[in-house]
């Protein structure tokens, strides 16, 4: 069987476990023999990322860097929800929105047979008040521009134990941070919440999901050449 290709993203709080779940994630595709890509959103994708990271550190005096259990930082950046800061946003993330749809497209011509995204999107509609219907209003259009990943990851975290392994931010971010994530994926629908737990179960339920995916995905494939062969 031709593997289909697929991409999935990993999204939710700091320290809810995304690097350690996709680390596993790629060790176990490659073990199957697939070519895996892993693509990070900040990265590459984020438009104007070196102007973004010198404005939280000038204007909002924050701290650069993740902090450690044993140095935390205090981060000033996306915990600043003000309302000029949130018209800011409502145009970086639209510029994110294409950025993630061209590179999107690209990845998925490169010859990687599986993709993941270290973040997506998600991560960045997540720093807005996702209550306002404002904000609701223009996620929703955003996404009609933005590709869905085969699987869309939602790592959920107890804020506390979070902020313990990475103390970046104030604690009641971390618990207003979540909780966006939880409501972009009760609004957005189609988004894998994995509930938070133990290292290995999440890892049991994010392979499950993926499984899940790739299979649908290949009985698409068969279904879409059954169309193709009666038409021709
Ligand atoms: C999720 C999780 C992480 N960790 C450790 C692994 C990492 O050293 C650190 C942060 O996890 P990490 O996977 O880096 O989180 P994220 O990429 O979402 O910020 O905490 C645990 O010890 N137990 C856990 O349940």
């Amino acid at each position: 069987m031709m593997p289909r290709k697929m991409f999935v993203s990993f999204s939710g709080v700091d320290g809810a476990g995304k690097s350690t779940q996709i680390a596993a994630l790629r060790k176990w595709l490659e073990a199957q023999g697939l070519r895996v890509s892993t693509i990070t959103f900040w990265d590459n994708i984020a438009t104007l990322t070196g102007i973004r990271e010198g404005a939280g550190h000038k204007i909002f005096k924050g701290e650069k860097g993740v902090g450690s259990p044993e140095a935390p930082v205090n981060r000033r950046d996306k915990n600043v929800q003000s309302w000029p800061m949130t018209c800011v946003r409502l145009g970086l993330y639209a510029l994110d929105a294409v950025s993630t749809r061209i590179n999107v497209k690209k990845a998925l011509k490169s010859d990687a047979d599986f993709i993941i995204f270290d973040r997506y999107i998600y991560d960045q509609f997540a720093n807005m008040k996702m209550r306002s219907g404002l904000i609701r209003t223009y996620v929703k259009a955003l996404m009609k521009i933005v590709p869905r990943p085969d699987v869309s990851y939602v790592l959920d975290a107890d804020p506390q134990a979070a902020r313990a392994r990475k103390p970046e931010y104030p604690l009641d971010f971390i618990y207003i941070n979540r909780r966006a994530y939880l409501d972009l994926a009760d609004m957005l629908g189609g988004v894998t919440v994995i509930p938070a737990g133990p290292i290995e179960q999440m890892k049991a339920e994010v392979l499950r999901h993926a499984f899940r995916a790739h299979e649908l995905g290949r009985d698409a494939r068969r279904s879409d050449r059954t169309g193709h062969a009666a038409a021709g």
